[in-house]
């Protein structure tokens, strides 16, 4: 059966462009873990197996391991390293580098879709000041990542699965707020390049153009030009 093995069925509850969803798909991949990919209907004809699996937020992405529902990608993330400790731990052994790695996960959770957001929902002013946020958590990020090759330091972890796929929504970022990440935060576009390299990242992160092109769809349909 598919996503069946032998620690159980894994089914994900998704939506192709979601950044959240990809934290998982890009977990389960680093995992080797097979999983179903069960893509989500989210324009307002939810499925009966979404809203029975995540009755609160009624959001993607959820988990089903064996039908039991885990919902939110970062609780997930914490999951699937808790419920399948032997197969590449996205965390790190180490306690103290441990909370690192949740406090910059935690960052981009907080920080950085909300921008986004509202770099390509707003104008003029309020959306200048969201332009001049987005440079300012690309920086801190930058500064956080520093001359390291994954916020893991040598291993691809948690805050690198929880911030690289918004790297293929960098590309609207910068078309909505008139900025470069290449020249605001070279390190964290040299860390995108690297990450992906990564088979998992590669095979899961949206192309840059669809993003672009999905927000221009969610402009229309929500009457910002
Ligand atoms: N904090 C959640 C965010 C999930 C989220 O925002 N999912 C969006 C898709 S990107 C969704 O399901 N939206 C449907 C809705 O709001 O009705 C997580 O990390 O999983």
């Amino acid at each position: 059966m598919a996503g069946a093995n032998k620690s159980g069925q894994l089914q994900l509850l998704d939506f192709w462009v979601s950044p959240f969803g990809q934290r998982c798909r890009i977990a389960l991949d680093e995992k080797g873990l097979p999983y179903e990919y069960l893509e989500q209907d989210l324009g307002g004809n939810k499925s009966e197996l979404l809203l029975r699996s995540n009755p609160v937020h009624k959001k993607i992405p959820v988990l089903l391991h064996d039908g039991r529902p885990v919902c939110e990608s970062l609780i997930i993330l914490h999951y699937l390293d808790e419920a399948f400790p032997t197969s590449a731990p996205l965390l790190p052994p180490d306690a103290y580098a441990r909370a690192q790695a949740r406090f910059w996960a935690d960052y981009v959770d907080k920080k950085v879709y909300d921008c986004g957001t509202r770099l390509w929902k707003l104008k003029g002013e309020p959306q200048a000041q969201a332009r001049a946020e987005m440079v300012e958590i690309l920086r801190t990020l930058d500064g956080a990542l520093g001359d390291q090759e994954f916020f893991g330091g040598g291993a691809f972890g948690l805050a690198d699965v929880a911030l690289v796929p918004f790297t293929s929504w960098f590309h609207a970022y910068e078309r909505f707020g008139g900025f470069s990440v290449d020249e605001e935060c070279p390190r964290l576009a040299a860390w995108a390049k690297r990450c992906a390299q990564r088979p998992s990242v590669a095979k899961h992160l949206t192309p840059p153009d669809k993003v672009y092109d999905f927000i221009c769809g969610l402009k229309k349909r929500f009457g910002i030009e």
